[in-house]
């Protein structure tokens, strides 16, 4: 359409109604239970076709741009400069555009109840401020003038909508919301109206804004808070699917807090409408197939289903994916997914390349397991879903999701509860043995795993690699963070070490004994650890960290110290206590870098914390904390960090007054390079033999299974997920399918260059 002008007929489809209008409904004054378009009444009976494809660019940067006025008088200063033939226009489309609300007005004289049609439209509420500003539209609060009660009010401008082609999609987002109007956990649509150059949809308002705020408020939600946001968010989801909607673009921007902070479904923009199934159910339910397929490319790349990526399809169990990615996003604070640019986050969706954050507790690791599959038929159902032992006390049956009162707002923090393995499955407990049963009969790998998150074991790496044996019992397997209180932190490890004692955990191989895992270098300790995973050890160092604030000159550990292998022998040195600290940096090949500060000297302290982010780690000589979010490295790369342990994080930066150097320990750093280069060529000769993986093509080396080449340009920033992230159809300059495309052939050509 180029940017010709638009005629009378490109608008024409805007004019008319969307979707036909509820002619039963029951209104009242404040509008409840009530849907009521405000379009001409005449051409009610026009449905238009389902709408599918992609959204377009950033909405409503057109001259067209809609911002109601914050104003009590808002005819004032519109009539000024009007000239006769625009205000006659503008009173035409008041007229034309309103909704037309049936009220219940009292009678002032009989005192009786008659019932009028009046019309609502912009002139009927003061605008306010801006709630959020979406791919195609600006939602401003409204406050209704006769009843002061607020609405967000959804703005889109036509002329956007004609030039991107976009119509179609709030055909659906209205149809949608129109279907789902009363359905707990979506947010509600009271009608819509028109002027000449937006359109509106009156919605409930969502006072406490949207889920991702909250997790960046937080930082992350303990497992109550994870608990409660998920009951809600999979009966939602539950909702739609029985309705025959499939959102397709679930993420936290789109859910919702209300007053009461409960969940609130929103941008129904991309959602699937299912066509209703021929069905014989004697309950009279509709049926719909909610494994249809559809071939649209739409979402958000960090919640994009693999099947989305890898077989150009999606059907419900997009939903179901997007719930998995959003849960561990509550408790790690970050999405499953993410990389520097929506290309290597692809991948990474693709490859199913995630992992746990340190300490993630491990119910909730073993329910988004079970989501975060490949293969959409092995994914838990919702039914399955609301059946996991983390759900245990959650009564979806009676509605009480919806009723109980939100918890107080915590951050996670690890503790010996969330280190809990899984409970056995009680045999009378109906909901979790159907769970079991369907596991079973999916043949899920990965039922019967409720190991020890991967951080324990680095813990336990630690402890060995610094003392030369494992510390008593399987002590060492636990991971505490950020318990700065030594009798506490005591008295955690013990019960953590109770409950690892029960249990078989591969985190720490069951031969470990002192005698054989003494002298063993790290390195193996590693590559026997990570033999089972797809996680393994990229590089790792041994580091000491000291402090210049205090005006002395770094302190040569080595020299100080001369058994630094086992600083639990070592008596500090007069005058120096507590100023020295080791380190044990581990980059993995899913991005993680590991690193676990001891404070020497009788193990007082020992703190572990993770960081993401994607560099080659190998160039490292320097890290600076910048602050407790920022990491520099090498002086020229700042690094946004994930940390939780922020208080802790704080603490080393000031106790380091700023610098921390990473100095390999080993005389030579060739030595340590040539430990690692051994260590990862028998990986890769270990991992051909076991998976046989296609040979690494010529071309390259592969950073993050590409070409080195396709990331030279990415950016360095990597770390939680904190800016708002735009859906995929969002953003046709950046061209999803061409990257797709791209991504796809690759994987092609490594599949041809194999068979060839
Ligand atoms: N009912 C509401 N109450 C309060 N805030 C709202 C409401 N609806 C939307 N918002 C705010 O506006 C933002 C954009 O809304 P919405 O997602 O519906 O727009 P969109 O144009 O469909 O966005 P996109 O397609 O890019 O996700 C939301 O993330 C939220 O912060």
């Amino acid at each position: 359409m180029g940017d010709r002008s638009l005629t009378e007929a490109d608008y024409a489809p805007l004019s008319k109604p969307l979707v036909p209008t509820s002619a039963e409904h029951t209104q009242t004054q404040d509008y409840s239970g009530l849907f009521v378009d405000g379009s001409d009444s005449q051409s009610r009976s026009e449905m238009q076709a389902l709408p599918q494809g992609q959204f377009g660019d950033k909405a409503l940067t057109s001259t067209n741009r809609f911002f109601p006025l914050a104003s009590d008088d808002p005819g004032t200063q519109h009539e000024m400069g009007l000239d006769p033939s625009m205000r006659r226009r503008r009173d035409e489309w008041a007229e034309r555009g309103a909704a037309k609300i049936v009220k219940n007005v009292v009678d002032p004289a009989t005192g009786e109840l008659t019932k009028h049609v009046v019309k609502m439209g912009i002139k009927d509420f003061k605008f306010g401020e801006q709630l959020g500003d979406g791919s195609y539209s600006s939602v401003v609060l409204a406050t209704a003038r006769d009843s002061g009660k607020k609405y967000a009010v959804k703005v889109l401008s036509k002329e956007y909508l004609i030039r991107q082609k976009k119509v179609k999609y709030v055909t659906v987002e209205k149809l949608a919301l129109q279907k789902l109007n009363g359905t707990k956990g979506i947010i509600r649509l009271f009608f819509t109206f028109q002027d000449e150059a937006s359109l509106y949809f009156l919605l409930e308002y969502a006072s406490h804004g949207d889920f991702l705020g909250l997790i960046k408020k937080y930082g992350s939600l303990n497992e109550k808070c994870a608990r409660y946001y998920a009951s809600q968010i999979i009966d939602a989801v539950d909702s739609l699917h029985a309705i025959g909607i499939i959102h397709r673009d679930i993420k936290p921007e789109n859910i919702l807090l209300d007053k009461d902070m409960k969940v609130k479904l929103t941008d129904f923009g991309t959602a699937k409408i299912l066509p209703e199934q021929p069905s014989n159910n004697a309950d009279g339910k509709p049926c719909f197939d909610l494994y249809a397929r559809s071939k649209s490319f739409v979402g958000t790349a960090e919640y994009v289903s693999p099947e989305l990526l890898n077989d150009s399809y999606t059907d419900s169990r997009c939903d179901i994916w997007a719930f998995g990615c959003i849960l561990y996003q509550m408790v790690a604070g970050k999405p499953p997914f993410k990389a520097a640019n929506e290309y290597l986050t692809f991948q990474k969706v693709m490859k199913i390349q995630y992992a746990f954050t340190a300490g993630f507790p491990l119910i909730a690791k073993d329910l988004v397991k079970k989501l975060l599959v490949r293969e959409p038929n092995d994914r838990l159902t919702v039914e399955q879903i609301k059946a996991h032992v983390f759900f245990h006390g959650v009564h979806f049956e009676d509605g009480s999701v919806w009723d109980d009162d939100a918890p107080e707002i915590q951050p996670y923090k690890v503790s010996a509860e969330a280190m809990k393995p899984l409970p056995k499955i009680s045999e009378t407990d109906a909901a979790t043995k159907l769970a079991s049963l369907h596991l079973a009969s999916n043949n899920h790998p990965e039922a019967q795993d409720c190991s020890v998150i991967s951080m324990s074991a680095a813990t336990a790496a630690f402890n060995k690699d610094y003392t030369g044996q494992t510390k008593s019992g399987n002590k060492a397997n636990a991971s505490v963070r950020s318990v700065s209180n030594n009798t506490d932190r005591e008295k955690i490890q013990k019960k953590i070490s109770k409950v690892h004692a029960s249990q078989s955990s591969p985190s720490i191989p069951a031969t470990s004994s002192a005698k054989e895992t003494r002298g063993h270098p790290s390195d193996v300790f590693w590559s026997h650890y990570l033999q089972t995973l797809d996680e393994h050890v990229l590089f790792m160092k041994e580091v000491e960290i000291s402090a210049r604030d205090v005006g002395n000159p770094r302190v040569d550990l080595g020299t100080v110290a001369p058994d630094y292998r086992n600083p639990s022998d070592i008596d500090p040195p007069p005058g120096d206590s507590g100023r020295f600290y080791k380190r044990m940096l581990v980059i993995t090949n899913l991005g993680r870098v590991l690193i676990f500060v001891k404070r020497s000297l009788r193990m007082q302290e020992e703190h572990e914390f993770e960081l993401q982010f994607e560099l080659q780690l190998k160039q490292v000589k320097k890290i600076n904390l910048i602050n407790d979010q920022m990491l520099q490295i090498d002086d020229s790369r700042t690094i946004f960090i994930g940390c939780k342990e922020r208080p802790f994080l704080m603490k080393i930066w000031k106790l380091l007054s700023s610098e921390i150097s990473a100095n390999p320990h080993v005389p030579s750093p060739k030595l340590d390079h040539k430990m690692f280069d051994r260590f990862i060529s028998s990986k890769k000769q270990n991992s051909k033999k076991k998976s046989q993986a296609p040979p690494v093509p010529e071309s390259g080396k592969l950073v993050n299974g590409l070409p080195g080449s396709c990331i030279s340009k990415a950016s360095e920033e990597g770390g939680p997920n904190m800016k708002r992230l735009p859906s995929l159809q969002t953003r046709s300059s950046s061209n999803y399918s061409k990257l797709l495309a791209r991504s796809t052939e690759m994987r092609k050509n490594v599949t041809r260059t194999n068979e060839k």
